[in-house]
């Protein structure tokens, strides 16, 4: 078997390492502050289905409320199959309302319905962390009116109401919810 003359460092060039070259001809450390910029501005991976958002930090406190302790407001919303539940029928609900229908029309709903998911579980207390933007954020553009809030609300209640979801529990939720109308509506 012959060894293959690439193989070995030529004795005319030799290996070179960036190492070797005298410190004022290194290249600039570009990495180092991309990958700080990166670790503030956090582009979020796009989800499957979904469409790319522009950069945000992700953090839970984005959800805009803190979650309840406990499992008990979990349990009344039936888990994350109930969670799913609700946030589907709300979801269709406000697609077909004639009030703020048109609202929804040409968003990326499949964020929407995933988002809502992890935000209402985080919430109740179902331990998902909330992936999507701060309230104010995502509906900055939307002009959001409070007869849209109030439309979207008693979506919602419906939506709870066929989970067979307690009256107690809907009122704790709605009044997280409630503190949230403020970075929603354009005033
Ligand atoms: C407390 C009430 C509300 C909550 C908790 C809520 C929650 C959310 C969440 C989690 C998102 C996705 C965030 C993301 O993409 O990162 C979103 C987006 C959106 N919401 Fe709401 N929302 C509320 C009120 C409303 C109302 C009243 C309307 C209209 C009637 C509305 C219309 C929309 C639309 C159209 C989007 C998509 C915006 C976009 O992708 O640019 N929301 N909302």
């Amino acid at each position: 078997m012959s060894t293959s003359a690439t193989s070995r460092p030529s004795a005319a060039r030799p290996a070179r390492s960036c190492h070797s070259r005298p410190a004022s001809k290194r290249r600039p450390p570009v990495l180092l502050p991309l990958i700080a910029v990166l670790a503030v501005t956090d582009t979020p991976a796009v989800h499957p289905g979904e469409l790319p958002t522009t950069a945000y930090v992700q953090d839970d406190r984005n959800a805009g409320a803190t979650p309840f302790g406990g499992q008990r407001l979990w349990a009344a919303f039936h888990g994350q199959a109930g969670v799913d539940r609700i946030v589907d029928t709300l979801v269709d609900r406000n697609l077909r309302d004639p009030r703020i229908g048109d609202i929804f029309k040409g968003q990326d709903m499949v964020r929407v319905r995933r988002t809502l998911k992890e935000q209402f579980c985080y919430i109740l207390g179902g331990g998902c962390s909330y992936t999507g933007r701060t309230m104010k954020d995502a509906h900055k553009d939307l002009g959001l009116q409070q007869a849209d809030f109030n439309a979207l609300v008693e979506n919602l209640q419906a939506a709870m109401r066929a989970e067979r979801v307690s009256f107690a529990a809907q009122n704790a939720f709605l009044s997280k919810l409630a503190t949230m109308e403020r970075a929603v509506v354009v005033r």
